[in-house]
């Protein structure tokens, strides 16, 4: 070799040590960044703050009552009022569903005077009042759930959508227009962007959780629920975040439900789960703060006070998740350990430790050990169903009239 020749090798370690030349290599997993916001806001709060002993209680409890209740993505679809089909028509009804999916608490302190649903012969509030008026219009023939009816001014007129959520009381449902808007603007985005279909944002997102919420955050102005704290820009996303986990919940995993980084999704902060983090002792309000929301005050959207209460919200579910999964990694364990002593397999015969171990991961219906735990084919419990689990809880407590703080009071469009 010529002296002036470089030694090929020593070439390439240098073109590796640049980086330079590097075969282009997978791109970077999609990531919402609101989990590192939620943390972010945490950290700098002043008004809110989280209890680690109770949140470590909680957690245990929160396990404990999933495993007895069997929480899975099943009891999505077992609630009475949600879509049983796994189409595109229960695709359409959860993107409507989750255009709207905000702002239903009442200024009336009679309970019986706020806005509420008739429908199948009972009258809903809440959340609940939104499925009710939306399967009630389907029921009337109305196609509430299609994009080009939110587009045609003609057709789905403010008339027809005042009919759709006529109230079975003399309170109307809070921010009409807004809603109105949404659906006028998604049916708009998804002409112009998506040939006019929810089922071209969900390809797009080729399977990815992440992906999905940051198409919905760019494409539609409704989903971009974002704000500014401490000068810096944080994300909630949380009507895009419920939207996938709707489809992840409602499919089961599979199909238009099939996301391989669902555990990307965060708790959905929204104004129940801050009030059941506060019942249970895990989220901590200021004696002012608390003062605000005992005495039904408004606290204004995108303030200091409401971001702090929406981000410690979030960390405060992740770091249930976090010790739930320890819990149950401590089972495991507990249980993997005792299958080492003496093994009796079904039919009463003495086996090898080995086998046995290689029996129990697989029970009678051949699902491994996992997929009987929760159904959906991983044993880890995610943030989604864990945000399910309190909703729901919050909702029954506040039925039985438990209750032992007001939720906060911010009328707003992201949640
Ligand atoms: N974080 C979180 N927020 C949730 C839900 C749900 C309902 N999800 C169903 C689907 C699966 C679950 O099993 C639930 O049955 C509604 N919300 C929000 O609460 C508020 C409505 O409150 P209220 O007016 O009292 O009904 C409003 O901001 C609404 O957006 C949830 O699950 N998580």
């Amino acid at each position: 070799m010529s002296d002036d020749e470089a030694d090929p090798e020593l070439l390439e370690l240098l073109r590796q040590s640049l980086g330079l030349g590097k075969k282009n290599g997978p791109p970077p997993a999609p990531e919402t960044k609101v989990l590192q916001n939620a943390r972010f806001i945490f950290d700098n709060a002043i008004d809110v703050a989280l209890d680690p002993r109770s949140t470590k209680a909680a957690a245990r409890t929160i396990w404990q009552q999933m495993q007895e209740k069997h929480y899975s993505t099943k009891s999505w679809s077992a609630h009475e009022l949600h879509p049983k089909s796994k189409d595109e028509g229960t695709v359409d009804f959860i993107l409507t569903m989750d255009l709207l999916n905000f702002s239903f608490w009442s200024d009336e302190t009679d309970e019986s005077k706020r806005f509420a649903i008739e429908y199948r012969g009972q009258k809903w509030t809440g959340y609940w009042s939104l499925v009710a008026a939306l399967q009630r219009a389907l029921d009337e023939d109305i196609p509430i759930t299609s994009p080009d009816f939110w587009l045609d001014e003609d057709a789905l007129t403010e008339d027809v959508l005042r009919h759709v959520f006529r109230s079975a009381t003399d309170e109307q449902i809070p921010l009409f227009e807004e809603r109105l808007e949404c659906l006028r603007e998604a049916g708009r985005v998804l002409d112009e962007k998506f040939d006019g279909s929810f089922i071209n944002c969900i390809y797009d997102a080729n399977q990815s959780a992440a992906a999905l919420v940051n198409l919905l955050a760019e494409n539609f102005a409704c989903f971009r629920d974002e704000a500014l704290f401490d000068g810096r820009k944080v994300r909630f996303y949380k009507r895009a975040q419920i939207l996938v986990a709707d489809l992840w919940a409602s499919f089961e995993g599979e199909s238009f439900g099939e996301f391989h980084d669902i555990e990307n999704i965060t708790m959905f902060a929204d104004y129940r789960i801050p009030q059941i983090l506060n019942q249970l002792g895990c989220l901590l309000y200021s004696p002012p703060l608390e003062s605000q929301i005992r005495r039904l005050q408004p606290i204004e959207g995108g303030s200091t006070r409401e971001i702090e209460i929406r981000g410690a919200s979030i960390w405060c579910v992740e770091l249930i998740r976090q010790e739930i999964n320890r819990l149950h990694s401590e089972s495991q364990t507990a249980t993997n350990s005792s299958r080492h002593s003496l093994d009796i397999d079904r039919n009463g015969q003495q086996i090898s430790n080995l086998e046995a171990k290689t029996a129990a991961m697989t029970i009678s219906d051949g699902k491994t050990q996992d997929e009987n735990e929760n159904g959906n084919g991983n044993s880890r419990v995610n943030a989604i169903l864990i945000d399910f689990f309190l909703y729901d809880t919050m909702k029954e407590l506040e039925r039985d009239g438990r209750e032992t703080i007001p939720h906060h009071r911010t009328r707003s469009i992201w949640y």
